[in-house]
């Protein structure tokens, strides 16, 4: 047990996205009430979850679809009486740039013999491979309630699925898939469209976040009525924490006399506001925001040792909504009325601009199904680069409105990974780190909780709850 016991005066959490908004609450359930929680936001609470507004209806710009197995994201939505939605499925299409290689059918059956004929048992040993690795995966609910925490997102990776989770960092999916005996052809046709749908990437990104895409391939996927947004404005209500509207720049570590004399360490926090740079000091620093020279731009100053620099860059990634009628004709189909997909995805072609295309329900819909493609309705469409004039008239015979929203999207994926340290000096935790191995929604919860944890327990020096070896089989027994 360490020499701290009286609890922390101030805690800064820089970022009100689900990492930061999830860290507070997470935060107030260990530190208590006696603690003053504030979240230090540059832009909207809510990050990159947010809606665009289209034709007077809201829709998902960013982060918008859950497995039905983020747990804690389930749990957000109980404990705010929000609602989950279903996320209505249209019909798939895999189009390589010159036809669709894999065309959904509406009956079940015909997809079953569909998938069989053209890939062998490979979709279902992909689906048994994926669960295999969520089976895994789950088990880091048991040990956040259980109050473990581990300091690296490698040691955390490690607890949950030993050496395979972490080899999973080192290689590409395209490795992963093809050690694993998958085929070429189903690597190429499915595996390759996901990852470019999901990361705006193809298969050289790592095995693990490849995993987590075909994971939110599956079905039960849900979203939040209203906008996945609502669970980061009502975490932040329920963790009773204050919003400061500014944009962090520098982060200093300061000793101070206490009254009693002994100096105490704070973390000294400058940040700019409307009205001009102002701070303050906290004894608990979470950063809950990329620390990438693009996004948060955080000065890490007079540390000993320095703080590192993490200069690995974050994709971009186009999201283009059209109010429209789609150019079926593009996709090969003369005859619009034959068309019936309202999910594209795409191969790896150079030709292709575009990753993927669906329409999409606005976030108060959510759940009443979907429109019929050949009619007036909104897609979504994923792209590396804004699309011009000249492509949207392509894809699209006819559009009314047109709203683009650019994103540093998630990690630029480059196996071999290695994530970004949780402890950044003695109580200045990160977040983001978690993303290198997978980015989504319910890893910065995770990710959230394990902070809070681990702040917890090194204030009050329980290191009996951190990076404990063998969890699984320990609490196996404890039951
Ligand atoms: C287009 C898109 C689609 C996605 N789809 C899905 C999906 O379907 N399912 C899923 O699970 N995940 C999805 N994701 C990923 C998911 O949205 C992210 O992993 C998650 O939202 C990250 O949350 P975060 O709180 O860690 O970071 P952010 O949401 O980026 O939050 C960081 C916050 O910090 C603020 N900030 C940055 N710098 C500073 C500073 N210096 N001072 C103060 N504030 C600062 C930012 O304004 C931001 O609000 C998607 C992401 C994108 C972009
Ligand atoms: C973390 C675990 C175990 C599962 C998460 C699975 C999941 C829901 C992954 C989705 C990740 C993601 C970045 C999706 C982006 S785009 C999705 C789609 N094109 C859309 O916008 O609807």
């Amino acid at each position: 047990r360490g020499e701290q016991r009286g609890a922390p005066g101030r805690i800064a959490v820089v970022g009100g996205g689900i990492g930061g908004s999830a860290a507070a609450y997470f935060l107030r359930q260990k530190f208590g009430r006696g603690v003053r929680i504030e979240v230090l936001e540059r832009e909207a609470v809510g990050g990159r979850l947010a809606t665009l507004e289209v034709e007077g209806e809201g829709y998902e710009a960013g982060g918008s679809i859950l497995h039905p197995l983020n747990l804690h994201m389930k749990h957000f939505v109980k404990e705010l009486g929000l609602s989950a939605a279903p996320v209505s499925g249209s019909l798939a299409g895999i189009y390589n740039g010159e036809e669709f290689v894999f065309e959904e059918s509406s009956w079940y059956i015909i997809n079953v013999l569909k998938l069989l004929w053209r890939y062998g048992l490979n979709p279902l040993r992909m689906y048994m491979w994926v669960e295999d690795i969520l089976d895994k995966f789950m088990r880091i609910y048991r040990y956040q309630t259980h109050d473990y925490t581990f300091s690296s997102n490698e040691r955390l990776l490690h607890a949950l699925g030993g050496n395979d989770f972490t080899r999973m960092l080192n290689q590409t999916i395209d490795e992963a898939m093809q050690k694993a005996s998958f085929s070429h052809k189903f690597i190429n046709e499915v595996v390759c469209p996901t990852m470019r749908d999901y990361y705006g990437q193809g298969v050289n990104i790592n095995g693990f976040v490849g995993a987590v895409s075909l994971a939110g391939a599956e079905s039960g996927l849900w979203s939040v009525k209203g906008g996945n947004k609502l669970v980061c404005t009502g975490l932040i209500y329920a963790s009773k924490a204050e919003v400061i509207s500014g944009t962090v720049l520098s982060i200093e570590p300061k000793t101070r006399p206490r009254s009693t004399g002994d100096p105490v360490n704070l973390y000294q926090v400058t940040y700019n506001t409307m009205a001009g740079v102002t701070g303050d000091t906290y004894d608990i620093v979470v950063i809950a925001a990329p620390l990438n020279s693009k996004i948060a731009n955080i000065t890490f100053k007079n540390f000993n040792p320095p703080v590192p620099e993490f200069s690995s860059p974050y994709h971009q990634i186009i999201v283009t909504f059209v109010h429209g009628r789609l150019n079926t004709s593009f996709f090969g189909y003369r005859d619009p009325s034959a068309f019936r997909f309202g999910a594209i995805f795409t191969t790896e072609n150079p030709k292709l601009f575009i990753n993927s295309l669906g329409v999409v329900s606005p976030v108060e819909k959510k759940g009443e199904g979907g429109k019929l493609p050949t009619q007036l309705a909104v897609w979504k469409v994923f792209s590396g680069e804004a699309l011009t004039k000249e492509q949207l008239g392509l894809l699209f015979s006819s559009y009314d409105s047109v709203k683009v929203k650019k994103w540093l999207a998630y990690p630029h994926y480059s196996p071999p990974e290695k994530c970004p340290p949780i402890v950044l000096h003695d109580k200045l935790y990160y977040l983001n780190g978690i993303e290198w191995a997978a980015s989504a929604m319910e890893m910065s919860a995770i990710a959230a909780k394990n902070a809070a944890l681990l702040a917890y327990h090194r204030w009050y020096g329980n290191a009996e709850m951190i990076d404990q070896e063998d969890l699984y089989e320990k609490l196996k027994t404890e039951l």
